[in-house]
């Protein structure tokens, strides 16, 4: 394996071996705990332009499935690992870690000590990062880390959402999906409760919308600061008096934004399978999949018609969200998991079919 650096923008720089292609690769650093679903997390496309670094010290062990991919191909723009597994032992592994981003055009590292950067992160917050491998040049992988522009400037989602819209038919509701970079797994779930589907690109305007004549609309996760999503923030402005709205992770901080809440930046999110939810009704605590490092502000949301139905019993973050009046609610964890816990698949999914027409 070749020499390679991670630098950090604030100077650190960490020397570990490079897997992938030679290269550059960059992105704001984050850490997420799951212990297996290395193969979901890097093709989800909400971890565009961020760098994955897994606090599991082995990633790669059981190879590479493709049937167990999130979208198309690796989202995450670079991986930080403390061992990466090259001999990979799984009746269904068809490549390795190293082999899958080398076909992804992507740099990694291994031999970082992944929990002196988790806890380093925990405190001080997410830092921007390079990865540069081959050419182990600690100097240029610290510009390359300080000239990327903050998360909160980039427009990520243009980067995932799919180009044109397409059809997936069925029997039941008609359900618009703006895909503002859709896991499969969502998808699936959607389509296995019989949703007559059309999934239109992040950016399409209402009157296309309109000419589907929905009967419900459904909003994705997706990567980088809601805020930057205009275009599928005035959608949902658009449809908020005319039909069902759902969301989930990007999907609930878009629903909040287009009533008029607001959502901020957390200091270093949520993303890993062990990731509680206490339900306000119930008050059961349900194990969720979490991916996200914004939220929606509850003290934002007088006014909007929206309550919190559901909360994060670790640090009180809003979890899910439901309109006092109208048939709109969503949620901020994963039900579709991939990776991470289905406790809540059938609760949330269910639900949606129920409230959107029987
Ligand atoms: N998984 C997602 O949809 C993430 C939403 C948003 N990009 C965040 O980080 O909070």
């Amino acid at each position: 394996m070749k020499d390679a650096v991670l630098a950090l923008e604030d100077g650190t720089v960490f020397e570990g071996k490079g897997i992938g292609v030679e290269g550059v690769s960059k992105g704001e650093l984050v850490f997420a705990t799951p212990y297996t679903g290395y193969e979901e997390a890097l093709t989800d496309p909400s971890y565009k332009g961020q760098v994955l670094m897994f606090t599991y010290p082995l990633i790669g062990n059981y190879g590479i499935s493709y049937k167990n991919m999130q979208s198309d191909s690796m989202k995450a723009d670079g991986l930080v690992v403390r061992e990466a597994c090259l001999n990979p032992s799984h009746r269904n592994a068809e490549s390795d870690i190293d082999e899958f981003l080398k076909e992804n055009d992507a740099c990694g590292i291994s031999g970082i000590d992944t929990r002196l950067l988790t806890t380093r992160t925990r405190k001080e917050g997410t830092v921007k990062s390079a990865i540069m491998v081959g050419e182990a040049d600690k100097e240029k992988a610290l510009e390359e880390a300080k000239n990327l522009p903050e998360i909160t400037e980039r427009d990520l989602v243009e980067k995932v959402s799919p180009n044109s819209p397409y059809r997936i038919k069925n029997d039941g509701p008609k359900m618009a999906i703006l895909d503002t970079g859709m896991k499969k797994n969502i998808l699936n779930n959607l389509k296995k409760r019989e949703f007559d589907i059309k999934v239109f690109p992040s950016d399409t305007g209402i009157k296309e919308i309109e000419k589907f004549e929905p009967d419900t609309l459904f909003v994705s996760n997706g990567p980088g600061d809601p805020r930057r999503a205009r275009s599928a923030i005035n959608v949902v402005k658009h449809f908020v008096d005319e039909l069902p709205i759902f969301g989930i992770c990007f999907g609930i901080q878009i629903i909040a934004l287009a009533l008029g809440g607001q959502t901020y930046k957390m200091k270093f999110g949520h993303r890993g399978g062990n990731q509680p939810v206490k339900d306000h009704e119930t008050g059961v605590v349900h194990i969720t999949s979490q991916n996200h490092g914004f939220a929606v502000d509850e003290s934002s949301l007088s006014g909007t018609g929206l309550e919190v139905t559901q909360t994060n019993p670790n640090d009180d973050t809003v979890e899910a969200i439901r309109h006092r009046k109208k048939p709109i609610e969503a949620v901020q964890y994963h039900p579709e998991a991939c990776p991470g816990p289905r406790d809540t698949e059938e609760l949330f999914f269910d639900r949606v079919r129920k409230i959107a027409g029987g």
